[in-house]
């Protein structure tokens, strides 16, 4: 089969003229950076739909790469034809009988330019009956077609396409805005950013780390991660904060039940201040309620204190096995399950305060100055953009610790 075009229905969509613009601007220049390896293809857009020009590429390994590309309801491989009635059935004709192994089918056409000179009855009956007229031993089944060909008559021409694709959902990556991602070497963090990058979050992330108690391959491993998010928004660029000394000094100066609690509220501190230098307008954490020690109601209380920028939790409400499946299904499980230790693992006391207080934290904080460390964790700051394709390997001149 010869597809010309892939055809592209839009994701949830606002009806309101500016958002419509911006929603389709952002969608464009994703498919075109998604699809820039296809050095033949062009993107073209209006209101309703989007089109791929495939110029002779393989619309199989373009289709390949729309699946994860969110914004996206669905898509089909189509052809285009002239809108004479004529022209339309040769097309029609052309299709059915390029296709192997299709006894039964049904036309289900579509008009979205009604002044067509046939209505949608009179164009399903046109092109049946050409089709049954022409190929042998094929019926027409309304209920359970081996093949449905779906005509849009469109103002400019006709489409003709037979299989509708499910796409990602979602809104184009950037059209939501910025955050930044705290994103930790765990399971959660990855998958939270991932799905808010579905939202349209254009995401910057944040990793502590705390040398040497933190070793290079943990380091690895973060690298690794940003490399299958940058997979879905095309780059990530990764903010890697030094976090020994703060980390020292709260071993230090804070009674140990409440070290945990302490360290969060100092991250959070750090990764507010990167947001604000990032112009990011929130923070996105990989927390689900009631998970762990850090992650009680009580906890999130004392935790959220450091900070009134909104601090978005997309997994707060889901199981870790749910949160598993999609790890699995973006391919950050294997990396998240390898077994090198994190900055806060480390420094994990034996018996973290469950239901911390505000008051408390915030008495025990009072007797230490963190101002100066954390304005050197924010100076100290290396950042490093990773693309997808990119291989990171250990020692390979990336000096990043
Ligand atoms: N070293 C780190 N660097 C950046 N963010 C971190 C780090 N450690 C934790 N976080 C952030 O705090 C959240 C809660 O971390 P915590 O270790 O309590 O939970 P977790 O369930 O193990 O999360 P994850 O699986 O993402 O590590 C993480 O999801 C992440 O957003």
């Amino acid at each position: 089969m010869i597809y010309d075009h892939i055809l592209i229905r839009y994701g949830e969509i606002s009806t309101k003229g500016k958002n419509r613009k911006g929603f389709i601007d952002k969608l464009k220049s994703n498919i075109k950076r998604a699809l820039q390896e296809f050095k033949s293809i062009r993107v073209e857009a209006d209101r309703d739909r989007m089109y791929v020009l495939l110029n002779g590429e393989d619309h199989k390994a373009v289709a390949s790469k729309l699946t994860g590309i969110f914004g996206i309801q669905n898509f089909s491989p189509a052809m285009k034809t002239e809108r004479d009635i004529e022209a339309v059935k040769e097309s029609a004709l052309a299709y059915v009988s390029d296709l192997s192994g299709i006894s039964t089918f049904k036309i289900n056409t579509r008009r979205s330019d009604k002044n067509y000179p046939y209505n949608t009855d009179e164009v399903n009956h046109i092109l049946g009956g050409h089709i049954l007229q022409n190929i042998e031993g094929i019926s027409v089944n309304v209920k359970n077609p081996d093949l449905t060909l779906r005509v849009e008559i469109r103002k400019e021409a006709v489409y003709l396409s037979g299989e509708i694709i499910p796409g990602a959902g979602g809104l184009p990556v950037g059209n939501s805005g910025k955050a930044v991602l705290m994103l930790s070497g765990g399971i959660d963090s990855p998958v939270a950013g991932y799905l808010s990058m579905k939202r349209g979050l254009d995401l910057e992330c944040v990793h502590f780390h705390s040398p040497p108690f933190t070793s290079e391959r943990s380091k690895q491993k973060v690298l690794d991660l940003c490399r299958k998010l940058a997979a879905v928004s095309g780059r990530i660029t990764l903010h890697i904060v030094p976090f020994t000394d703060i980390q020292k000094l709260i071993q230090k100066q804070i009674p140990e039940n409440y070290t945990m609690t302490s360290t969060r509220r100092l991250m959070l501190r750090v990764a507010d201040r990167i947001r604000e230098n990032q112009k990011a307008l929130a923070i996105v954490t990989g927390e689900s309620l009631g998970q762990v020690a850090s992650q009680t109601l009580e906890s999130m209380f004392a935790i959220n204190e450091a900070t009134n920028t909104p601090v978005l939790r997309p997994l707060i409400t889901m199981d870790k096995i749910d949160i598993m499946k999609i790890a699995t299904e973006i391919d950050t499980l294997e990396i998240s399950n390898r077994p090198y230790e994190d900055c806060c693992t480390v420094f994990t006391p034996a018996n973290p305060k469950t239901k911390p207080k505000r008051e408390k934290v915030n008495f025990y904080e009072s007797f230490v100055d963190f101002n100066e460390l954390v304005e050197q964790a924010v100076n100290g700051v290396e950042t490093v953009t990773i693309y997808p394709e990119q291989k990171i390997e250990e020692g390979d001149g990336l000096d990043l610790f």
